[in-house]
């Protein structure tokens, strides 16, 4: 058990307040709770405070705007935001606006537990504070409620403002280029150059020029010296899709950038200094394609340092009714409703081509009926996935659980609860293919599973499932 420290507790909800209370004084501290960001703080500058617990919907001053004044008036204690919807703007805003961690209502205890002791260690350790600019937020266009998208705002809000380079993995459509976008909008590279680019759209032969650039003669055609890609983007950020694409020349200039910071134009030798962040995505799996070969080993541990894996949309199904009422809302039709029973049929489906296919046939049905509420007919057929590609493999679920351990890991170094957290993480995809699979009988699906009914219905009760 740590030593006893105090804690303040500000949440305009009493119970929350209890129940934090509660867990932290059977740890040892000492803690005090306000209902209000305004005395919240009056009793910060009164105590000697270890880590703030801080909602970020109060009553008058809101969390994320007096978040700033709590880490003065603490002298930088570690602040943990509680939202009530656990969005990427409120966790990037948190953590940029120097926040330890955030957790997500409704919370389990073992988690609050967890984020507490790692934020409890480390402000012991927290330097002196830093200027917190006011982050100017813009409206995300990466919406998603299932805890697969949660996992994935929390690396965003986690990695942005670091200078890593970060491998986004994900099948075709799951919005990878959405996730790129969002890590270079919340860096501190935010106000220089963003520049998606896919190796694969570019003529093979002079892929290397537009990286990194040519002089006058390099090759016929060279008529003139030209800046490449990374000196377009000094300063900024590039996405390299695709990745996997890359020839093995290539690659080996690329892994320098990431490695030294240098590169030359073609037909020249002198190095130059790329100051750029390096973010990559792929749809391909890179460990076959560094067991076959093609794609370089020392490249890939490079890459693969930060990993953000965007699961299928048929593995986060409780991400289809927000993103139709997203894109629905984007198309000026807002008020079109999508009923359960529509909803039930769309999650039905097998999404190939993931979001961006059920963007498109979002935008179909709207238009086909025109105002009025939409049902399954309006929507085109479902895309056929590609044959070599079953649903769910073996080996892409092997992969999957290999993304989602690294990057846990990397969140929380000092874990001592993966496997519960593995648990809370798959198993409510699981029990509710299960239900639909048994049409909701619960003794069916608790028999196939091997599991007691009563576990069963425990489970189901803990993750709130219908
Ligand atoms: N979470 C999301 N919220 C809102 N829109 C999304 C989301 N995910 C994807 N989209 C939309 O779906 C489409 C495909 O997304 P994106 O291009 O980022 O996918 P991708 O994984 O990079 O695809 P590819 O591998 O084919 O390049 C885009 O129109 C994007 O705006």
């Amino acid at each position: 058990m740590t030593s006893q420290q105090t804690v303040l507790v500000v949440d305009d909800e009493p119970t929350i307040c209890w129940a934090l209370e509660k867990m932290l004084v059977g740890e040892g501290h000492r803690v005090v709770t306000a209902s209000s960001a305004e005395e919240g703080l009056r009793l910060a500058r009164e105590h000697s405070i270890a880590m703030v617990i801080l909602d970020v919907r109060l009553p008058h001053m809101d969390g994320i705007t007096a978040l700033p004044k709590f880490l003065d008036a603490t002298d930088n204690a570690s602040v943990v935001i509680i939202t009530a919807f656990g969005d990427l703007e409120t966790a990037v805003a948190a953590v940029k606006n120097g926040a330890s961690d955030y957790l997500t209502k409704p919370f389990k205890l073992e988690d609050a537990l967890r984020t507490c002791r790692t934020a409890l260690q480390k402000s012991a350790q927290r330097s002196a504070p830093t200027a917190t600019q006011p982050m100017l937020l813009d409206r995300t266009v990466l919406v998603g409620t299932s805890p697969a998208m949660q996992q994935v705002f929390r690396q965003i809000a986690l990695v942005a403002d670091s200078d890593l380079s970060v491998l986004i993995t994900g099948e075709t459509g799951t919005g990878k280029e959405l996730v790129a976008a969002a890590i270079a909008r919340h860096s501190n590279r935010t106000n220089a150059a963003y520049i998606p680019i896919a190796p694969v759209a570019l003529n093979p032969e002079l892929i290397e020029s537009e990286l990194f650039g040519h002089v006058k003669g390099a090759f016929t055609g060279a008529s003139e010296d030209r800046a490449g890609l990374f000196e377009r983007a000094e300063g900024g950020t590039v996405l390299l899709d695709e990745i996997g694409d890359l020839a093995l020349g290539t690659q080996a200039k690329l892994l320098r950038v990431l490695e030294q910071g240098q590169y030359s134009r073609v037909g020249d030798v002198k190095p130059r200094t790329a100051d750029v962040r390096i973010l990559a995505a792929t749809n391909s799996d890179l460990h076959d394609a560094v067991a076959s070969g093609s794609f370089r080993e020392d490249l890939f541990h490079r890459l693969t340092g930060v990993q953000i894996h965007l699961p299928p949309l048929r593995e986060r199904l409780d991400d289809i009714a927000p993103l139709c009422h997203h894109f629905l809302a984007a198309m000026e039709y807002a008020d079109t409703g999508i009923d359960e029973v529509l909803l039930a049929e769309l999650q039905q489906r097998p999404w190939h081509g993931n979001v961006r296919e059920l963007k498109n046939a979002v935008s179909h049905a709207a238009v086909v009926a025109r105002g009025r509420r939409l049902n399954i007919s309006d929507f085109p057929d479902p895309k056929p996935g590609r044959d070599t590609e079953p649903v769910s493999s073996d080996r892409s679920l092997e992969r999957v659980v290999e993304a989602w351990t690294t990057a846990t890991l990397a969140a929380h170094p000092d874990t001592e609860t993966l496997h519960a957290d593995f648990l809370t993480a798959s198993e409510p995809a699981l029990l509710r293919v299960m239900l639909q699979h048994t049409g909701g009988n619960r003794a069916k699906a608790a028999e196939m599973l091997g599991i007691h009914r009563g576990t069963l219905r425990d489970r189901l009760r803990a993750y709130r499932i219908d």
